[in-house]
C-alpha cells in the first residue's frame, strides 16, 4: 500500500519506501557530533534519557496532552525585557517552560502588547508564571508603576523559586545531557528573572544612584509613550545605543496625561538623550505635546521653549563634509574598469529589453529618482565581461559553467562602471560571484600599488561565520595575480587573524563583529579599503549589527564603491542604502517581493506538535541513500534534541547551532558538504549563503518566524539551476504565518493546500475581531490620549514595504528585528 506521505525527487509523493521500516543504510551509523570525549559521554547520556523518555511517553499513551494557547496582555516594560539582547528572555523562557512563546504586535496599538503561549498546559502555565514573575521585577523597580499585566488564565502564586522543583515534577523531559548542562552553563540554574544587563542596569542605577550615574526625569505626554518606546523597544534601544544614556519609561502620572522618563548617565548623554526625545515627540502628531524635565542633578533643563530643535539634515550635511575633509588627502582611487564589449554596445533598446525579460525578469533601475546616469547594458557571455583579463577569464572557465545567471550579466557592467549596486535575486544564483570578480578587478586597478597600501582593499561582511568562510571559500575558486583573502570572524583564533591581517591581505570577509573588533584594536587599517560588500545586509541588521556596520563604514572612505545583496529586501535595510550608499543602481531578478527559488518543490503539510517526530522519521524514511538533506528546527535545544534522538535509533546525522563549538559547528557542514552524513539537523545560523550543491531536501521541522528565513531556508536546496523540495511542517500555532506563506506559494506556482487557506482565513478573522475589540476599547476610554490611550500617529511606523515585515504575518514573533533577534535562536 502506498504511503501517501512519501515525498520523491521529483516532489511527487510516493510509496517506494513504504513497506520498509528499515532506514536506508546511510542513515544508519550514530550521531557524528562527537569530538572530544566530554561530547560523546553527553550522547551516551542522552542515549539513555532517551529511552526513559519513550518509556514515559508509553506510559501516557493513552492519556495524550493536547496543545493549548493562550494570550496574555503585557506593557511594553515586559516585551522590551522579554526582547532585549536578541529575545534572550524570550528563549530562555521557553526553554524552561518547554512553551512556545511569541509575542505579537499589532500595528496600530500602544497601548499594551499580547503574548502568546502555546504548548501542554502545565507549560503554558510555568511561561506564564515566570512572564507574570518578570513583571513583577519590572514594574518593581519602576517606583508606582502600575501592573499592566493581565492575563486570561490564572496564575497560583507559586514563586519562583519553587519552580525548579515544579519544572521536574511535573514530569517535564529534561534529559540527562541537559543536566550535565546545569554544571557548565548557567541554562539550569535557578532562573533568575532579572531584566536583561542593561534595563538592570539603570535599575541598579536608579535605586542606588552614584555620583557619576545622574538621574535626570523628563515629563513627556503619556500619549508619545509608545513612540518614544518602539515597537518591541526598538525605538529606546536606539535612543539609548545613539546618546550612551540609559532610558526608561517610569509611569504616568495620576490623572494619566503625562508620563515620566527616567535618563541617567553623565550630563551629555543626559542632555542628547533629552534633545532626541524631545524631537521624536514633537514631530509625533499628538495635540499638544507638552514636554518637563525635572533632575536629581544640578544642572539646569531648559523648558521647551529654550530648547532648539536639531537640524539632522546639516548634521548629517556637516558629518559628510567632515568626512570628505578627513580623506581629502588620500590617494586617487580608480572605480571605473569596464571597457564595453562591441556587440554589448550595439544591442538596440528592444534587445536589451527582451533579454532582461527572458533571462528571470532582469530589472535595473536608479534607486534615486534624481539619478539620471545611463544603465549600462547587461552581458550575455563571460568573455563580454572579461575578455580583458584573459587569466581571471580562464580561472572563471575553468569552473565550467555554462553562462552567467541573470544577476552576473547585469551586476558586472554595474559594478565594473564602479556604480554602487543593489543587488537582489534568487537563492542560489551566483550572487557572490557577481561581486567577486569585479571586486578582483578593482584590487589589481588601483594606483597605490598593492605593496604601498595600508591594509586590504575590499571588505566583505557576512552575518554568519559559516557565510564567510563560504565566501572565503569562492574566492578561493579564482585565484589571481596572488590576491590573498582572510576569513576573520567572532569564535575564531583572534591572534591569529591579527597575525594573518598584519602579513596583509587584499581581501577582508568577516563577520561584523569582529571585524569592528579588529579595527578597534588597531589590528586591521581601513584606510586602503575601497570596494565594500554587504552580503544578506538585511540579516545583519537582523543580528543587531547595525552600530557596529555603521561604524566600520565611518572608518571607511566616503568615495568608496558599497554593494548589498541578498535575496529578501526588507524595509530596515533601505535605511543603509540611502544613509550610505551613492546612488546606487538597483538590479532585481524576478519579483521583488518575497519569492522562493522556482526549482524548489514546496510542500506543506499541517498537523499537531505532537505528531511531528513521526512525520520527521517517515520523511527520513523516504529518503533515497544518495539525498541530502537539512531538517530546520526553532531553537538550539530542540536542535539538539532532534539530533540525540535520531542518532539514538541509528540515524546518523549532524547538528549546527549557535551554542556548539565553531569547530563542530565546520565539522558539522564538512560532513554534510563531503557526504559523511547526509542530515543536518539545523537552526537558523545555516538558513543564508550555505552552498551545498546536492542538497536534495529542505525540512522546515519548525516553522521559520519570519518570511525571508524561509525564503532563504528553501533556498539551501534547488541551488545553481538543480532542483529541489522543501517540506514545511505548520501547526495551528502558525497560523499568522498562513496568508504570507500561501503569497510566496502561489508566486512560485505551488500547490496551496486548502486547509492552509483556512488557517489563513482564520487567523484574518480573529485579528479583524481583536481590532474591533481594541477600537471599542479604546472608544469606551474616550478616545485614548492617556499613557494607555492609542498613541495616534505613532502607529504603523517602520511597516517593512515586504510582506516579511508584516506584523501578525510572518513577523509574528517580534516585531522588533534588530537588537539581535535571530541570534539566540541560532
Ligand atoms: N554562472 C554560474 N553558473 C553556474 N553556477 C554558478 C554560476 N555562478 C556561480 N555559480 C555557483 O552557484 C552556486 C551558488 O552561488 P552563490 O552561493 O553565490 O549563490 P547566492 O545567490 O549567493 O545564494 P544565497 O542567496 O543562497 O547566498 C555556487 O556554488 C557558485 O559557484
Amino acid at each position: 500500500m502506498s504511503d501517501r506521505r512519501g515525498y520523491s525527487r521529483d516532489g511527487s509523493r510516493d510509496s517506494r519506501h513504504s513497506s520498509s521500516t528499515n532506514y536506508p543504510q546511510n542513515y544508519q551509523s550514530s550521531h557524528r557530533s562527537s569530538h572530544d570525549s566530554s561530547r560523546s559521554n553527553r550522547w551516551e547520556n542522552s542515549s539513555r534519557d532517551y529511552h526513559h523518555s519513550e518509556e514515559n511517553s508509553k506510559k501516557n499513551e493513552h492519556t495524550p496532552k493536547t496543545e493549548n494557547s493562550t494570550v496574555i496582555r503585557v506593557s511594553y516594560d515586559i516585551v522590551n525585557c522579554l526582547s532585549a539582547r536578541g529575545n534572550a528572555k524570550v528563549g530562555e523562557l521557553q526553554d524552561k517552560s518547554g512553551a512556545q512563546i511569541q509575542v505579537i504586535h499589532e500595528d496600530d496599538n500602544w497601548v499594551d502588547v499580547g503574548v502568546q503561549i502555546s504548548g501542554q498546559q502545565e507549560q503554558i502555565k510555568l511561561a506564564e508564571k515566570m512572564i507574570k514573575e518578570l513583571n513583577s521585577s519590572t514594574s518593581n523597580s519602576n517606583t508606582n508603576s502600575s501592573t499592566p499585566y493581565q492575563s486570561s488564565s490564572k496564575g497560583d502564586g507559586t514563586s519562583l523559586d519553587d519552580w525548579t522543583f515544579n519544572a521536574a515534577d511535573s514530569g517535564m523531559k529534561k534529559p540527562k545531557w541537559e543536566n550535565e548542562r546545569q554544571l557548565d552553563s548557567e541554562r539550569w540554574q535557578k532562573p533568575s528573572f532579572e531584566p536583561p544587563r542593561r534595563q538592570n542596569h539603570v535599575e541598579s542605577e536608579s535605586r542606588h544612584p552614584q555620583p557619576s550615574a545622574n538621574t535626570l526625569i523628563v515629563k513627556v505626554p503619556s500619549g508619545s509613550v509608545g513612540r518614544i518606546i518602539g515597537r518591541g523597544g526598538a525605538k529606546i534601544n536606539e535612543l539609548q545605543d545613539q546618546t550612551g544614556a540609559r532610558i526608561k519609561i517610569l509611569k504616568d502620572d495620576d490623572n494619566g496625561t503625562e508620563a515620566s522618563i527616567q535618563i541617567t548617565g553623565d550630563v551629555e548623554k543626559q542632555k542628547e538623550a533629552e534633545r532626541l526625545i524631545k524631537e521624536l515627540v514633537s514631530t509625533s502628531s499628538f495635540p499638544g505635546s507638552g514636554f518637563s524635565t525635572n533632575s536629581s542633578q544640578p544642572h539646569t533643563v531648559p523648558d521647551q521653549s529654550d530648547v532648539a530643535f536639531v537640524d539632522w539634515g546639516a548634521v548629517i550635511r556637516d558629518s559628510k563634509e567632515a568626512s570628505i575633509r578627513r580623506w581629502a588627502n588620500s590617494p586617487k582611487i580608480c572605480k571605473n574598469f569596464y571597457i564595453e564589449d562591441p556587440e554589448v554596445a550595439v544591442m538596440s533598446r528592444e534587445e536589451v529589453e527582451k533579454f532582461r525579460l527572458t533571462h528571470n525578469n532582469i530589472t535595473i533601475s536608479h534607486y534615486k529618482s534624481d539619478d539620471t546616469r545611463p544603465i549600462p547594458n547587461p552581458v550575455m557571455t563571460f568573455a563580454q565581461a572579461f575578455a580583458h583579463y584573459p587569466e581571471l577569464l580562464e580561472a572563471v572557465q575553468n569552473q565550467q559553467f555554462k553562462d552567467p545567471s541573470p544577476i552576473q550579466c547585469q551586476a558586472w557592467p554595474v559594478l565594473l562602471k564602479g556604480h554602487d549596486l543593489i543587488g537582489i535575486a534568487q537563492t542560489g544564483t551566483g550572487k557572490t560571484l557577481a561581486f567577486l570578480l569585479p571586486a578582483l578587478i578593482h584590487i589589481e586597478g588601483q594606483p597605490v600599488t598593492r605593496s604601498e597600501r595600508q591594509g586590504p582593499s575590499v571588505l566583505i561582511m557576512a552575518p554568519t561565520r559559516e557565510l564567510a568562510q563560504q565566501i572565503e571559500r569562492e574566492v578561493a575558486k579564482f585565484p589571481w595575480k596572488g590576491i590573498k583573502c582572510l576569513c576573520v570572524y567572532g569564535g575564531g583564533d583572534r591572534r591569529q587573524q591579527i597575525g594573518a591581517v598584519s602579513a596583509g591581505v587584499e581581501i577582508v570577509v568577516a563577520t561584523p563583529g569582529r571585524l569592528y573588533d579588529l579595527m578597534q584594536a588597531g589590528a586591521l587599517k581601513t584606510s586602503s579599503v575601497s570596494y565594500v560588500v554587504l552580503d544578506e545586509a538585511d540579516r545583519m541588521l537582523d543580528l543587531g549589527f547595525e552600530p557596529q556596520i555603521k561604524k566600520i563604514l565611518i572608518d571607511v572612505r566616503p568615495d568608496r564603491q558599497i554593494i548589498m545583496t541578498s535575496a529578501t529586501w526588507p524595509e530596515g535595510i533601505r535605511r543603509i542604502a540611502n544613509e550610505y550608499m551613492d546612488n546606487p543602481l538597483q538590479v532585481c531578478v524576478g519579483t521583488l517581493d518575497l519569492a522562493a527559488c522556482h526549482s524548489v518543490t514546496q510542500h506543506v503539510e499541517i498537523l499537531d506538535e505532537e505528531d511531528k517526530r513521526q512525520r520527521l522519521l517517515d520523511f527520513i524514511r523516504h529518503l533515497d541513500p544518495n539525498d541530502k538533506a537539512i531538517v530546520f528546527v526553532g531553537r538550539k535545544l530542540v536542535a539538539d534534541q532532534v539530533a540525540s534522538e535520531l542518532s539514538l535509533i541509528g540515524i546518523s546525522c549532524q547538528c549546527i547551532h549557535g551554542d556548539r563549538e565553531q569547530i563542530d559547528r565546520e565539522q558539522a557542514l564538512a560532513d554534510l558538504r563531503n557526504g559523511d552524513v547526509r542530515l543536518l539537523i539545523a537552526t537558523d545560523v545555516a538558513s543564508r549563503g550555505i552552498d551545498i550543491k546536492d542538497i536534495t531536501h529542505i525540512l522546515n521541522y519548525d516553522f521559520p518566524r519570519h518570511a525571508e528565513e524561509y525564503v532563504h531556508r528553501v533556498g539551501r536546496t534547488g541551488r545553481a539551476g538543480r532542483t529541489g523540495i522543501a517540506i514545511s511542517f505548520m501547526t495551528r500555532e502558525d497560523w499568522s504565518k498562513a496568508s504570507d506563506l500561501i503569497d510566496i506559494l502561489k508566486e512560485a506556482n505551488q500547490e496551496v493546500p486548502p486547509e492552509l487557506i483556512r488557517m489563513a482565513e482564520r487567523f484574518a478573522a480573529w485579528k479583524e475581531r481583536k481590532d474591533e475589540e481594541r477600537q471599542r476599547n479604546a472608544a469606551d476610554m474616550g478616545g485614548g490620549g492617556g499613557f494607555r490611550g492609542r498613541g495616534g500617529g505613532g502607529g504603523g511606523g517602520g511597516r517593512g514595504g515586504r510582506r516579511g515585515d508584516r506584523d501578525g504575518g510572518f513577523g509574528g514573533g517580534f516585531g522588533s528585528r534588530r537588537g539581535g533577534f535571530g541570534r539566540d535562536f541560532m
